[in-house]
């Protein structure tokens, strides 16, 4: 569960474009960098003051701004009555001046581990936007007295030893409970091994201007509902649109089942099932409500006269009949088209259908798909999703949602959007034949393409998060809370007051 504060617009910036923002501001505006530190350093004073309001702090100080905030930060806390200590990691302090001639003691790295087990509550301020590979020595020590001290950790902007921009930890790095971020969100801090060791996030607001250009953005509730076409009063089953899906090889009879509950749950008009004749008995008997095609005698025009949006691809087979059938699919309609699982397969073999098509198209690869799609491998895909998701959306000239934690839409032109919604109950077989309905549904209700993958990423992850968090969640269970995910915007559910956005992303189970 996410507390947004309403917010449509929440950017996801790497360390690059939060210096580059930084200084634009500077630019802008006049506000000198100084403060900037103290705004951040004095909202992060607060979450440190209403989080653990009891007992020493103790705060780990690196020798850059990151530094600087934690000096800050340190001196607020103490004027505010808070018992401070000061473990100094770098070979010299940031500016003894930002301490306004507050008295705070400072120990060495090596005194580290005694410092934190004298706290109860340790700041991370070694490490931020300005680090540069793993950390080195005295970093190193501090960062193991940290995790070693069993005590809550905060971050300042990001856990130390994370790569901020790819959430990669090539070293030591702190293992945090909660991370104040300053301005926005970076990348590193919601992609993993980093989201693991960010625990919740706060992002704050510190001055900032209105950021300029194209940069990642949050699939914030607000922006979700915003999107979702209202239903009419006067409503019939023709205006909501007829979602066609072609799924299911005979003998998989439930992917195709699953994606037509997720675009009728989603509140598609209706959903043509378009499957072997083999399962016609499990789909009817499965999902009255859709109708029925038999995919063997079909006429690929025929099928899709009417439609509003076509899904195709779940467990419809990789044989060359599928990929006929297919290319005959994409060339017999101009209406939205999503391509998912076996069709992403076929349509790497055989890159020439999509220049065949002429329509709206939206790719929904998992790492594996996507690999075949670029020629790379998963791990090439999963080192940079955001640039594999760019990559594809360029290459095929489309809408692209890439599969993982977190899933991304991309597309040429339009800033990639992150989803946050939904949780590991969700790492299913079946989930993405139901979120390809889903999507499917939206499509057909005229939304855009990249705003329905991210809209369908949205609902089927708040979904998730209704039916509950243990484990064993069946696609079906998600697919039957749906209509309450779309029924209006969350609201937050956090008292605690805090001077930010507060990204309350679910750890195991
Ligand atoms: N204007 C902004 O963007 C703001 C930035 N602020 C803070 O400033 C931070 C960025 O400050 P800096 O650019 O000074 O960078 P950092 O403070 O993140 O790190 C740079 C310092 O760490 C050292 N260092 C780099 N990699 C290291 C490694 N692997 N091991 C050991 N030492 C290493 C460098 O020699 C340098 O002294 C942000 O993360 C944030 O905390 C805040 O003051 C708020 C405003
Ligand atoms: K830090």
């Amino acid at each position: 569960m996410s507390r947004f504060s309403g917010s449509t617009d929440v950017p996801v910036l790497t360390a690059d474009e939060m210096r580059a923002w930084d200084s634009s501001t500077i630019r802008r505006t006049g506000i000198p960098e100084r403060v900037l530190m103290e705004t951040a350093a004095r909202a992060a004073a607060s979450v440190v003051d209403r989080l653990y309001p009891h007992g020493r702090v103790a705060v780990a100080v690196g020798s850059g701004n990151n530094g600087g905030d934690a000096l800050v930060l340190a001196r607020t806390l103490a004027a505010w009555g808070r018992d401070v200590i000061a473990v100094q990691a770098g070979s010299r302090m940031p500016d003894e001046a930002l301490l306004h001639g507050w008295r705070i003691p400072v120990v060495p790295a090596e005194g580290a581990a005694e410092a934190f087990g004298g706290a109860a509550t340790i700041v991370d301020g070694l490490l931020g936007t300005g680090a540069t590979g793993a950390p080195r020595e005295a970093y190193a020590l501090v960062i193991r007295a940290m995790n070693d001290s069993a005590r809550p950790v905060v971050a300042l902007d990001g856990p130390s030893g994370v790569d901020l921009t790819t959430g990669a930890a090539p070293g030591e790095a702190v293992r945090a409970a909660v991370t104040v971020t300053f301005g926005a969100p970076k990348r590193g801090l919601l992609l993993f091994p980093g989201r693991g060791l960010a625990g919740r996030i706060v992002a704050v607001e510190v001055g900032f201007a209105p950021r300029e250009g194209d940069a990642a953005r949050l699939i914030t509730p607000a922006w979700a509902h915003q999107l979702l076409p209202a239903v009419p009063p006067d409503a019939h089953k023709g205006r909501m649109g007829r979602v066609v899906i072609v799924a299911g090889r005979a003998g998989m009879a439930g992917a195709c089942v699953l994606a037509g509950t997720g675009a009728l749950r989603a509140g598609a008009g209706m959903a043509v099932l378009v499957t072997p004749e083999a399962n016609r008995v499990i789909v009817q008997s499965a999902l009255p409500e859709a109708l029925y095609t038999d995919r063997d005698t079909a006429d690929a025009m025929e099928v899709q006269r009417g439609a509003a949006a076509v899904v195709a691809g779940p467990a419809m087979g990789t044989d060359d009949d599928s990929l006929a059938f297919l290319d005959a699919i994409a060339r017999g309609s101009d209406v939205p088209l999503l391509l998912d699982a076996d069709a992403l397969t076929l349509l790497a073999r055989d890159p020439g259908l999509r220049e065949r098509m002429d329509r709206p198209l939206l790719l929904t690869p998992h790492p594996g798909e996507a690999g075949r799609l670029l020629s790379s491998s998963i791990k090439e895909i999963t080192a940079d999703p955001f640039a594999a998701a760019a990559a594809l959306a360029e290459r095929f000239r489309c809408a692209v949602l890439l599969k993982g934690t977190p899933s991304l839409v991309a597309e040429t032109g339009r800033g990639t959007r992150v989803n946050v919604a939904g949780h590991a109950g969700l790492a299913t077989g079946g989930n993405g034949d139901v979120l390809g309905g889903v999507i499917g549904a939206l499509l057909a209700r005229g939304m855009e393409p990249a705003d329905a993958a991210a809209a369908g990423l949205y609902f089927s992850g708040r979904a998730a998060e209704l039916a509950g968090r243990g484990r064993g969640l069946l696609p079906t269970d998600v697919a039957d809370v749906l209509p309450d995910a779309l029924l209006k915007v969350p609201v937050p559910g956090s008292s605690l007051n805090l001077p930010g956005i507060l990204l309350d992303l679910p750890a195991a189970v």
